[in-house]
């Protein structure tokens, strides 16, 4: 059979593996396990995103760089405090040839310690601030958990982002603007809605000051997900990389340079197919879609004339090159010795958004046939008027795809004001909002006091309800303006905690 047979609602993680196997985005590294192949239909999406994103830091002013892909053991050792909860995710390299290194070479997990001694040697005065690099590059880290492609995987692309700057202002303003733009990947190009918010201490960046996320939401198993992250470094790394400035204010002062560090990954592709895909496989975006819109030949067989055969190619042509000319990308598919129908089932699960069906009887009326990828809506559109509707239809699909994701989002959030809701909320699929002190050990019990005693063994696959302790995921830009939370006032919503609640602090249980 083809199409695929796991259900969405029924075996998540099953029908997540199948689907991006049989769309063909991805193929498992066999060789070595935590690793993947990105096929052409992911690396489309990800260099849509990357154009994406690239023009506007490049209106910010932000330069490419591209940095070796090896540590020093020596300039990992500078930073140790923050690296060592990582140690056990690098990857060493020891021997080169049948020679053993002197020192061996860490593969990157991250740039900071390849790329702060450099800052420390280009920056010298104020004017040589606000410096602000990005390279596009892929990390490893050598995950123990199961991976999975896009979400988890041991190697994967991103970009990294990394800026120094004289005060503590600048660096804030720009932690910002990069978070709009990661929200604007989402929410721009993968009609996915997210909440923009601060970490909590337990969640940020160690080595950091503070870290702001864009947090999406995942249906089908009611999970909250980290989207990208963009961290004001503060002027952590700028003491111990010794990056500093003359002081413009009083000479012979020097100050340590406020720095940021930013990052977007191939994750967002993961969140994607999880979101929008349904049980006839991808859905995919019109704005990220290699293929747009695919036409698909009806009526036509053996007995259809070499003639008529050959007008009704022409006709499909010529369409093409109108959706062309209007932006649309668009193929005919002429395979030989397949059903529509069969045609139909292949595109549906490889997520086109519009399919087009063009027969003799579409023919003599002057239309095409139209079939709506994320809703199934079935309609015609006059020949005539293709360079005008198509664009819009596919801007529609863009638009209810997004809407959809948000109403979903929304009304999964629950603001809770009572402990005993918060287990039967999160049951149903639900992040929650609480009012919550904002102390790490506070966090600590309350994901204890939310892990359910693994009673799932003898429940089947499907009614399995996740046994896991809810998470912070951020505290959100947008606090909600009721008085159920009166900062310092309303007690924070853990029973066993003495404290008293300061912000509205979103928490689910998540990837
Ligand atoms: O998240 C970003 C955006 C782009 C630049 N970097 C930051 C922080 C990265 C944290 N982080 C994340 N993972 C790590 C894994 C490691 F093995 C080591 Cl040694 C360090 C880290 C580590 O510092
Ligand atoms: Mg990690």
């Amino acid at each position: 059979i083809i199409g695929i047979t796991n259900s969405k609602a029924e075996n998540f993680s099953a029908w997540y593996q199948e689907v991006v196997l049989k769309a063909e985005m991805v193929e498992y590294y066999q060789e070595i396990s935590g690793f993947f192949v990105l096929r052409p239909l992911s690396m489309h999406i990800w260099n849509t995103i990357r154009k994406w994103f690239q023009g506007h830091i490049e209106e910010m002013g932000v330069e490419e760089t591209s940095f070796p892909m090896f540590l020093s053991k020596t300039s990992l050792d500078k930073e140790k405090d923050h690296v060592e909860g990582f140690a056990p995710e690098l990857a060493w390299v020891e021997r080169a040839g049948d020679k053993k290194l002197e020192v061996p070479v860490a593969i990157r997990p991250t740039s900071e310690a390849v790329m702060y001694p450099y800052y420390s040697k280009w920056i010298r005065s104020h004017r040589d601030l606000p410096l602000r690099l990005n390279q596009w590059n892929s990390v490893v880290r050598w995950e123990a958990k199961q991976t999975t492609p896009f979400l988890r995987t041991r190697e994967f692309l991103w970009q990294e982002g990394h800026t120094a700057h004289l005060t503590e202002e600048m660096a804030s303003k720009e932690v910002l603007e990069i978070l709009e733009l990661y929200a604007g990947v989402y929410e721009q190009l993968l009609a996915i809605p997210v909440v923009r918010g601060t970490k909590t201490e337990n969640e940020k960046f160690a080595g950091g000051y503070y870290t702001t996320t864009v947090e999406g939401y995942i249906p089908s198993n009611g999970r909250g997900i980290q989207g990208a992250t963009s961290h004001a470094l503060g002027q952590n790394f700028s003491k111990i990389f010794h990056i500093t400035v003359e002081d413009p204010q009083n000479k012979g002062q020097h100050v340590n340079v406020w720095q940021n560090s930013w990052g977007l990954s191939t994750r967002v592709i993961g969140v994607m197919v999880m979101v929008h895909g349904d049980n006839k496989g991808l859905v995919l975006p019109p704005r990220i879609a290699q293929l747009q819109v695919v036409f698909v030949p009806v009526g036509i067989n053996k007995n259809t004339s070499p003639e008529d055969k050959k007008k009704h190619e022409d006709q499909m042509d010529e369409m093409r090159v109108t959706l062309k000319k209007a932006g649309v990308r668009s193929e005919s598919d002429w395979r030989e010795g397949y059903t529509p129908a069969w045609k139909f089932n292949d595109w549906e699960m490889k997520g086109v958004p519009l399919r087009l069906e063009f027969g003799p009887k579409d023919a003599a009326k002057e239309v095409v046939s139209y079939a709506r990828r994320d809703t199934g809506e079935k309609g015609e559109v006059p020949i005539a008027d293709l360079a005008t509707k198509i664009p819009e239809l596919l801007e529609t699909i863009q638009a209810d795809m997004y809407k959809k994701a948000e109403i979903s989002f929304r009304e999964h959030r629950k603001m809770i004001t009572k402990w005993d809701d918060v287990l039967p909320s999160l049951d149903e699929k639900n992040l929650v909002l609480i009012p919550f002190c904002l102390d790490g050990k506070c966090e600590d019990r309350i994901k204890e006091l939310t892990t359910r005693a693994d009673d799932n063994r003898d429940v089947p696959e499907n009614q399995k309800v996740p046994s896991m302790g809810m998470k912070s995921l951020c505290i959100p830009f947008e606090q909600p303006q009721v008085n159920d939370l009166v900062p310092g006032e309303t007690a924070c919503l853990n029973p066993e905690c003495k404290g008293k609640a300061q912000k509205w602090v979103m928490f689910g249980r998540s990837y």
